[in-house]
């Protein structure tokens, strides 16, 4: 079981370039905006949350949850939002996700906190094809080694997690780290919203 004051930072500070610039986070999906989605999926896992975000603060402190910008603007990438999320919470881990996927697993929070061990930095989720490092459990002691790293800077989580002692947690279905980059990936995930028990078709 996850520590007390384990916090989820979801990571909405991007620009969706690739969707046009819209406030991702924000794109309603089956009637709600998408982070709605991502916070259904983390509320019954974790014991607080926390929205990371650069635009728009007004709408997402409307969804019941503290809101903060990136420490440094510039949209330096996830690297920032991790620092941001580091830096604000106090418990020595902290989960971080990206608002933009919609159906991770039921049991990433106890999975991933099973894999961080005294002798574990960092846990990213993968599937059998490949790794989502933007779902990841950090040692939020990491915070001084990522600021200088992004000042010096990094801008590619691989590479900085490569610095540090890495593991990953491999979750059976590919499509509960489906993200939405694209106006098309967003219908083509409606069908999966609906069933709530995480067992998706095809998976
Ligand atoms: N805090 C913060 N998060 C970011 C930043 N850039 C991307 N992210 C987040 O990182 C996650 C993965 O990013 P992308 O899927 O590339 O999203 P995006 O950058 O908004 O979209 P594109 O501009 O199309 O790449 C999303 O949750 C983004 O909100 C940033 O500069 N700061
Ligand atoms: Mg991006």
């Amino acid at each position: 079981m996850p520590e007390k004051e384990l916090t989820a930072v979801i990571l909405a500070g991007g620009e969706g370039r690739r969707m046009g610039g819209v406030d991702k986070g924000l794109v309603p999906l089956a009637g709600k905006p998408m982070i709605d989605h991502v916070i259904a999926r983390l509320q019954p896992q974790v014991h607080h949350l926390l929205i990371n975000a650069n635009r728009s603060h007004e709408q997402y402190r409307g969804l019941g949850w503290p809101v903060v910008a990136d420490q440094a603007g510039g949209h330096a990438g996830p690297l920032m939002g991790m620092l941001t999320a580091m830096r604000h919470v106090q418990a020595s881990r902290v989960l971080i996700a990206p608002c933009d996927t919609p159906l991770l697993p039921h049991d990433l929070v106890c999975r991933m906190w099973e894999a961080a061990t005294s002798d574990v930095d960092i846990v990213q989720a993968r599937d059998r094809e490949r790794v989502h490092p933007v779902v990841a459990l950090l040692r939020t002691a990491l915070a001084d080694d990522l600021s200088a790293a992004l000042a010096a800077g990094e801008r590619r989580i691989d590479r900085w997690y490569a610095r540090h002692r890495l593991t990953s947690v491999c979750f059976e279905s590919h499509l509960a780290f489906t993200n939405v980059n694209h106006e098309s990936d967003a219908q083509a995930l409606l069908p999966l919203l609906d069933n709530s028990r995480g067992d998706y078709p095809g998976a």
